[in-house]
């Protein structure tokens, strides 16, 4: 197939690059970034919606990877998970489903036990501790006689030092709907690792299949013993009154995992799963999940996920335009799987190339993480002319705005502006124009008012606009300013427009030059 004249370009996304006050806790604006500021200046810039509605999450939401990189390539807003199983609450459809009622009408017949397991907060970019209510009440109607929670604290997509307010909420939530008990308290450290270190995930399993691990008469005694943060509270056995541990599971059971989000719970599931299943104390149970995981065990969906077909990947195929996806470990499914809209079918038209992650990680030791090597990957795919597009992914300033370490993230931040020249003078060598935006805000907001109104180290994710930033485009294509207000589903109308392409049929943004 002869391709049609274009113009190569470089889709670099700077993930956690939000836009928000210069205030005290901006990491990005306390950063000493020349580059970024000298581009912004020189080059068409504005800021766009990357949160809430406007990528399909539910309203005042934070955006997240996922999403975010979902919506950059899908060219439109997709309805993310969380809001399709608000929409299945709210609807009365999960009180309804057969599977679910099916399970727990079992249950309540052969006196078996319900254990659910997800992430206890209302970070909403995992899990929200709100659908425990909802599944909690289900429960309560359909009598089932036992329902443990397997609680994973956060402090990562919410302010540290909260575990314990969550797991009393969790529990007040047990109280109002006459069902459930915290067995477990693991923090998501060990529960969601996603790096396939299974020496985290199996103290977890061990606690919540067989009750075995350190043990503690309440959940709150649980979040004490956490010198480390919330992140990092050991795998605990809750135990009863006569001191025996609660929740271990039976034959018979059924295990229902609360997130929504797969990539981080995908690794417990399959690995308790799997030791039910044939560890040294087979059981047999019946395992559902609220969202669709992409498990190697298949585990039945209580909510389905959107269509997220027709996106860059798509249109790029069709085109027969040659795509080098480019990131290191921690952020390679984004620049791949998810902004080709959870599609992880290889096409001949994309070259993929992941650069190996640290193990066992200290970022706020080492900000500058694997950048320079992610750089020279992307300034070599910048020199080649069969490459119409570079689409590639600097983590360190959500990765490292992640430990809530303002000053680690400060230079996190500077390493990626130097980045950042680099990638502009290749792309200018070879006649190449860059365009830059962030997923999701992050690192401009470090801290955040606790329950007592004193500010605490926040590295979660914010509601602010995103910069996008088109730099050395051939000036006959750039307008002097960008089409506003836009959102993220304008940015692959954008690429494609840059690369001399009408955007794809299926795509509801707009080209923002
Ligand atoms: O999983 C994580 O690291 C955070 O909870 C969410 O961050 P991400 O959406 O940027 O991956
Ligand atoms: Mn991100
Ligand atoms: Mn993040």
């Amino acid at each position: 197939m002869t391709t049609a004249p274009y113009n190569p370009g470089v889709l670099l996304v700077l993930d956690g690059w939000g836009h928000g006050p210069a205030t005290e806790d901006n990491a990005i604006a306390r950063a000493h970034t020349p580059v970024l500021d000298a581009l912004a200046t020189k080059y068409p810039t504005t800021y766009v919606d990357a949160s809430g509605e406007a990528v399909g999450l539910l309203p005042g939401t934070v955006g997240n990877s996922e999403i975010g990189h979902m919506v950059i390539g899908a060219g439109r807003p997709l309805e993310y998970d969380s809001l399709l199983v608000q929409r299945g609450i709210d609807s009365g459809a999960l009180r309804e489903h057969p599977l679910l009622s099916e399970t727990l009408s079992g249950l309540a017949r052969e006196d078996r036990a319900l254990h659910l397991v997800g992430l206890a907060s209302d970070g909403q970019i995992h899990a929200h501790i709100e659908h425990l209510r909802e599944l909690l009440d289900i429960a309560a109607a359909h009598q089932v006689p036992r329902v443990w929670i397997h609680a994973i604290t956060d402090g990562r997509d919410v302010a540290d030092g909260t575990a314990a307010e969550y797991l009393r909420r969790a529990e007040a939530i047990a109280a109002a709907a006459g069902a459930g008990r915290i067995a477990t308290v693991s923090g998501r450290g060990y529960a969601l690792d996603k790096s396939g270190d299974l020496g985290f995930t199996r103290p977890v399993t061990a606690a919540i299949a067989d009750g075995d691990g350190p043990r503690a008469s309440n959940a709150e005694a649980a979040t004490t013993n956490a010198p480390r943060g919330d992140v990092w509270i050991e795998p605990t056995v809750l135990t009863g009154e006569d001191d025996t541990p609660l929740g271990a599971i039976a034959d018979g059971d059924a295990v229902l995992f609360t997130n929504f989000r797969s990539d981080r719970i995908q690794q417990l599931a399959d690995h308790l799963l799997d030791h039910l299943r044939s560890g040294p104390h087979p059981r047999h149970v019946t395992a559902l999940s609220l969202a669709e995981y992409d498990t190697r065990a298949s585990i039945p969906a209580l909510v389905g996920r959107a269509d997220a077909s027709g996106g860059l990947a798509d249109e790029l195929e069709g085109h027969g335009l040659r795509s080098v996806r480019i990131a290191e470990k921690e952020k390679f499914e984004h620049v791949t799987y998810y902004i080709n809209g959870r599609d992880d079918r290889r096409r001949e038209t994309e070259e993929h190339i992941q650069v190996a992650g640290d193990t066992a990680p200290d970022y706020t030791a080492r900000p500058e993480m694997n950048l320079g090597r992610v750089t020279d990957a992307v300034v070599n795919a910048a020199a080649r002319d069969e490459v119409a597009l570079v689409i590639a992914n600097l983590a360190n300033i959500d990765v490292v705005g992640h430990t809530g370490d303002a000053e680690a993230t400060v230079r996190a931040t500077e390493f990626t502006d130097q980045a950042v020249e680099r990638i502009r003078v290749a792309a200018e060598a070879a006649g190449r124009w860059v365009l830059l935006v962030g997923d999701h805000g992050n690192a401009e907001q470090m801290a955040k008012a606790g329950p007592d109104g004193k500010p605490r180290p926040y590295g979660g994710h914010t509601t602010n606009p995103v910069p996008v930033i088109v730099v050395s485009a051939p000036e006959s294509m750039l307008p002097d300013r960008l089409v506003e207000p836009g959102t993220l589903a304008d940015i692959a109308p954008t690429v494609l427009t840059l690369l001399g392409r009408t955007p794809g049929p299926a795509m509801t943004g707009r080209s923002l030059t």
